[in-house]
C-alpha cells in the first residue's frame, strides 16, 4: 500500500501558509522519519495525512483513491498529548474498544494493567494513558501509523518498551510509519529514510 500527500498546500489563517506544495509518500513496510524546525507544519501535515484536516492545496491518498470518510481509519495518528486523544467521560475499556478487536497480547506487551482499564484518562499518568492511545491506534485496520511526538513526555525506559512493540506490529502487520520527532538519536534509530520538511517545502 501506498499512503501519498501531493503538492499540499495548508493555511490556519488567510495569506498565512503553513504548508506549500509538500510532498511525502509512505510505503507499507516503510519507517519514515519527519524532520524540521519547530513551527514549520510537521503536526499540521501528520494531521491532514490522517484526514483530521482538509488540506486547501493537493490531495492525500491512499493506493491512488482518498481516504475513506467513515469507518475505522486505515491512517491512524498518535500525538505527544494523550489526554487530548481521549473522551475524559469514558472509562479506559470503552475508549480501547474504538480500536475493535485487539490482539490479546498487545496490551500486555505495552505495559496496560488491567485495572486500569475500569480508569477513567484522569486517574491515569500521561505514560499509562499514552500507552491506551498506542493500543487504540495498533487495531487491525490499521496501515498507517503516525507517530508525532509520541514518546516525547515518556521516560527512556518506557519511550523504548513503547517503540519495541510499534515496531514488532508494525513489522508483523506490514504498517507503514511515519515518526516525527526533534530527538535526533531516536529518528536515526528507528527510520530506513528522513524527509526533512526544510526541503519538501516549496520554496517562494
Ligand atoms: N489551530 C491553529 N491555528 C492557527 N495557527 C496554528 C494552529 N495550529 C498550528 N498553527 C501554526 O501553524 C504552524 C505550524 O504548526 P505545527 O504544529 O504544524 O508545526 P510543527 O512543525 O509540528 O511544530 P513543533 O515542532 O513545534 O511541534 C505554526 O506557526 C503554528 O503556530
Amino acid at each position: 500500500m501506498l499512503l501519498e500527500a501531493k503538492q499540499i498546500g495548508f493555511r490556519y489563517e488567510r495569506d498565512r501558509p503553513v504548508l506549500r506544495g509538500v510532498d511525502i509518500s509512505i510505503q507499507s513496510g516503510e519507517i519514515v522519519g519527519l524532520v524540521g524546525p519547530s513551527g514549520f507544519g510537521k503536526s499540521t501535515l501528520s494531521r491532514i495525512l490522517a484526514g483530521y484536516e482538509q488540506p486547501h492545496e493537493g490531495q492525500v491518498l491512499l493506493d491512488g483513491a482518498p481516504l475513506p470518510a467513515s469507518g475505522f481509519h486505515p491512517v491512524q495518528l498518535v500525538f505527544q498529548h494523550p489526554e487530548k486523544a481521549v473522551n475524559p467521560r469514558w472509562r479506559m475499556s470503552r475508549t480501547l474498544a474504538e480500536a475493535g478487536d485487539l490482539d490479546a497480547s498487545l496490551l500486555e506487551r505495552l505495559g496496560v494493567q488491567k485495572e486500569w482499564l475500569e480508569r477513567f484518562p484522569n486517574e491515569l499518568s500521561g505514560g499509562e494513558l499514552q500507552r491506551f492511545c498506542v493500543a487504540r491506534a495498533l487495531g487491525r485496520g490499521t496501515r498507517f501509523l503516525l507517530a508525532d511526538e509520541m514518546t516525547a513526555m515518556l521516560d527512556a525506559i518506557t519511550q523504548a518498551q513503547i517503540w519495541q512493540v510499534v515496531l514488532e506490529v508494525a513489522r508483523k502487520e506490514n504498517m507503514g510509519v511515519l515518526v516525527i520527532s526533534h530527538e535526533k538519536h531516536l529518528i536515526h534509530r528507528l527510520c530506513t529514510r528522513v524527509v526533512d520538511l526544510t526541503i519538501t517545502h516549496e520554496k517562494t
